[in-house]
């Protein structure tokens, strides 16, 4: 069976870190915030909902979505928010639920084929027995469906702190967009696993090691 892993965290707590580790490990990953950018580009199924909701005042010098635009609007209004949710929601949840299924469909294929690999050498195959999905809104909007649920973590001052540097926000910015989002003391409750990124990049590579380490053990 293959094992889905749900990857969540604060904004910038590191997710998109342990993504690029897990897929220089050779790991598939589906990656939210990248489906929902192609969901909102203009041949995307989100583009034409947003627009007629918002406004054609939410486009860029290229007619795309002005994203910076409608993110300042969302994170200053709940009510508003809570709007683009309610007119993306079901159709995020749905791509992502079938490019899942897509991948375990391509990767189960795969594996039949690769049977001698699993006997032979465990970590090449485990490759094709564990994808991953990176979701930040995973527990906010209830995903469901994973075996296990991993949760990045770090401190609030160095979660302000990366995001300002990493989005060139002020203080005020980052810490209205992470007050929008469930409280990390609130998201432990939820997490099997907890991947603290308080320190260095390598360290949180070495939990990641032990955490597949483990799940390989256990296959
Ligand atoms: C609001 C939008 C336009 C802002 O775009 P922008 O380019 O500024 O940010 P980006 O998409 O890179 O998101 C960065 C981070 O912001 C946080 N975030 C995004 N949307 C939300 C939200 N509605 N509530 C809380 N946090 C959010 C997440 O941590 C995310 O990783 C965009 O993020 C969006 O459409 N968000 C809704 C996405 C959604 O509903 N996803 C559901 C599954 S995760
Ligand atoms: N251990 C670390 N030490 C120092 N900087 C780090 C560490 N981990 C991540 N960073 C930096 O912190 C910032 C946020 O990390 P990253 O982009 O991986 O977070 P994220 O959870 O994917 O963010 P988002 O929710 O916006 O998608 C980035 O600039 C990244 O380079």
């Amino acid at each position: 069976m293959i094992k889905v892993i749900g990857l969540t965290g604060g904004i910038a707590s590191g997710k998109s870190t342990v993504v690029d580790f897990l897929i220089s490990e050779g790991y598939q990953v589906i990656d939210a915030d990248k489906v929902v950018r192609q969901l909102q580009e203009p041949d995307g199924k989100l583009f034409n909902a947003i627009m007629e909701t918002f406004g054609s005042d939410f486009t860029d010098e290229n007619g795309k979505l002005n994203r910076a635009k409608l993110s300042a609007l969302v994170f200053s209004d709940p009510n508003q928010r809570q709007k683009l949710s309610n007119l993306q929601d079901e159709i995020i949840r749905k791509e992502l639920y079938a490019r899942r299924d897509q991948l375990i469909k391509e990767l189960g294929e795969k594996s039949v084929s690769n049977k001698v690999d699993a006997e032979e050498q465990p970590k090449k195959s485990s490759v094709n027995q564990i994808i991953f999905m990176d979701i930040p809104l995973l527990l906010e909007y209830h995903y469901e469906g994973f075996d296990e649920i991993w949760l990045v973590a770090i401190p609030e001052n160095l979660q302000i702190e990366r995001l300002m540097a990493r989005n060139s926000f002020t203080e005020e910015e980052a810490k209205k967009r992470i007050s929008s989002q469930m409280s990390l003391s609130e998201k432990k409750k939820y997490a099997d696993i907890i991947l603290d990124n308080s320190g260095t990049i390598d360290t949180l590579k070495k939990q990641i090691q032990q955490e597949l380490a483990r799940i390989i053990k256990e296959k």
